[in-house]
């Protein structure tokens, strides 16, 4: 059995100031879904996110989220959707108990003292639920702005670079975190330009001057993409690194004691290759991995600010 969709969206087309922002988008996004948004700044990532859920009136084409259209029923789907963006937007004057009490006052949550003291509890935060919120490490902050963009029980939630600028742990427990909403059904998009970010997500949609180029589970983009990589050992692999990063259009990535160089052109990573052979490096083929997938896509384009190709 397919998992019920949490948004389908057919065609979605966005037009700023005469230039077509999002061109004729499709997609479906399974309830319990990690969906990461990759590409360039200005690629069209938010724009698209934010017409998916009814944020935003499209140009053009059609749609469903969490089962309302997304033309005439946003206002519904807004109820149903947390959204936390890259800054902390809490008041940092207000303690962390105030910040949480005013999220519930806005959504008139009934049972508005319960829900907030489940969220602290849950935070873990129960006994520091009288520090001021800005006096919080950026972590704490940020697991602070998630609880409370989750304190209305939103079945969406959206993540705008969730991670930037928290440390390696904070990050780690966030994502476990946002492993588990997804588990208890809650559908995610994240749009993110980090990495680290992107190998968190189930799927993943790469967009480009604001067209979809590639989409689907993410263990199937390297093979989707067509990318392929050899792996080289041996003595003097600085030499061999720095000669093949002379190479234009081979991706070189050093790992420790190996090499990993990857290309869509066999021909010319065996060409590229051979001389290493020769001199007696080891050179294997191994399966892409997904972090070379993404540097291969995110490598291949340029800022999207710049004019639209033909
Ligand atoms: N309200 C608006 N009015 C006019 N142009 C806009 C508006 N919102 C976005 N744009 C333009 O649409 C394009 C796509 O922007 P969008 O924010 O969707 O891209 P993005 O991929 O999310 O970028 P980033 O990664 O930098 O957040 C950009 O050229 C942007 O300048």
């Amino acid at each position: 059995m397919t998992a019920p969709l949490a948004i389908t969206v057919r065609g979605l087309t966005k037009v700023f100031s005469g230039r077509k922002v999002v061109d004729g988008f499709d997609m479906d996004v399974p309830t319990g879904a990690i969906y990461g948004f990759l590409g360039p700044n200005g690629s069209g990532k938010t724009t698209t996110i934010r017409m998916m859920c009814g944020l935003l009136t499209p140009d053009g084409g059609t749609g469903a989220c969490l089962g309302h259209d997304i033309l005439t029923q946003s206002r519904r789907i807004k109820e149903e959707v947390g959204y936390m963006t890259q800054r902390f937007s809490l008041y940092e004057d207000l303690t962390i108990r105030e910040n949480l009490d005013f999220i519930a006052r806005m959504y008139r949550l009934p049972g508005r003292r319960s829900r907030v003291a489940q969220a602290l509890a849950d935070l873990g935060l129960t006994d520091r639920a009288s520090q001021l919120a800005g006096s919080l490490s950026g972590g704490w902050k940020q697991r602070l702005a998630l609880a409370a963009c989750m304190i209305h029980d939103p079945k969406l939630l959206l993540l705008d670079e969730p991670t930037a600028g928290v440390d390696p742990k904070a990050r780690r427990e966030f994502w476990d975190e946002i492993r588990r909403l997804a588990a208890t059904g809650v559908t995610v998009l994240v749009s993110t330009h980090y990495m680290d970010e992107a190998i968190q997500c189930d799927f993943i949609a790469y967009i480009a001057y604001g067209r979809k180029l590639i989409d689907g589970r993410a263990q199937d983009i390297p093979g989707r993409i067509g990318l392929l990589t050899f792996r080289l050992s041996g003595a003097d692999l600085p030499e061999a690194e720095a000669r093949l990063r002379a190479i234009p259009g081979l991706q070189v990535a050093r790992f420790g004691a190996v090499l990993r160089i990857s290309g869509t052109d066999r021909a010319m990573l065996e060409a590229a290759t051979a001389p290493e052979r020769a001199r007696g490096l080891t050179v294997q083929e191994v399966p892409a991995g997904l972090e070379e997938a993404f540097i291969y896509l995110m490598a291949g384009s340029t800022d999207n600010f710049a004019p639209a190709p033909p």
